[in-house]
C-alpha cells in the first residue's frame, strides 16, 4: 500500500485516466484511486474527470476533510518528477474569492445609502429654508 515511493514522469499519468486505471496526481503525489472511485463520496466521474493531470487546484477548491485527507495515504504509489509538470500547476492565478467580494459589498451598500439619503437631505434643508424664509415674510 504506496510502500514503494516510485518517481514518475508527468506524461506517464495521461496512460492511467479511466474507469479502470485511474491515476491522480495532487500536490505533487501520485494516487491509484481505481478501487477508491465506486466509495468517492463526490462520485467516480470528477475523479476520472481530473485523472491524467494535475488535480491539486480540483481537490483543494473542494475543501476536502482531514478524513479525505487520511484516506488518500492508502492510495499514494509515488511522486511525480516535478520539474515534468507543466507550470500552469504553480502559476494558476487564484480563482474568484468570495471573501473579498463580500468586503468589498459592505462598504459599497453604505455608499449607496448614502448617495441617496444625503441629496434627500439638502432637498429637505432648502425646503425647510424656503417656507421659514416665507413664514418670516408673512409675520413682518
Ligand atoms: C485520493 C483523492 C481523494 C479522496 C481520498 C477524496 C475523498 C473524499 C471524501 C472523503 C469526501 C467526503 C467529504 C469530505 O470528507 O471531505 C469527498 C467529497 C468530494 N470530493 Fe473527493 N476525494 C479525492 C479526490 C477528489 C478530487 C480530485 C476531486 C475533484 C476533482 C474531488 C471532488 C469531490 C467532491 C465534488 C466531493 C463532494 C463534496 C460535497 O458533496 O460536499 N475529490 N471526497
Amino acid at each position: 500500500m504506496g510502500s514503494g515511493q516510485k518517481v514518475f514522469v508527468y506524461e506517464d499519468l495521461a496512460q492511467h485516466k479511466d474507469i479502470n486505471d485511474c491515476w491522480l496526481l495532487i500536490s505533487g503525489k501520485v494516487y491509484d484511486v481505481t478501487q477508491f472511485l465506486e466509495e468517492h463520496p463526490g462520485g467516480d466521474e470528477v475523479l476520472i474527470a481530473v485523472a491524467g493531470r494535475d488535480a491539486t487546484d480540483d481537490f483543494e477548491d473542494i475543501g476536502h476533510s482531514d478524513d479525505a485527507r487520511g484516506m488518500m495515504e492508502k492510495y499514494c504509489i509515488g511522486e511525480v518528477d516535478s520539474t515534468t509538470v507543466p507550470l500552469q500547476k504553480t502559476v494558476k492565478p487564484r480563482t474568484s474569492t468570495p471573501v473579498t467580494n463580500q468586503l468589498n459589498n459592505d462598504p459599497g451598500l453604505l455608499s449607496k445609502i448614502l448617495q441617496f439619503v444625503v441629496p434627500l437631505l439638502i432637498l429637505g434643508f432648502a425646503f425647510g429654508l424656503q417656507f421659514l424664509g416665507k413664514k418670516e415674510k408673512t409675520e413682518t
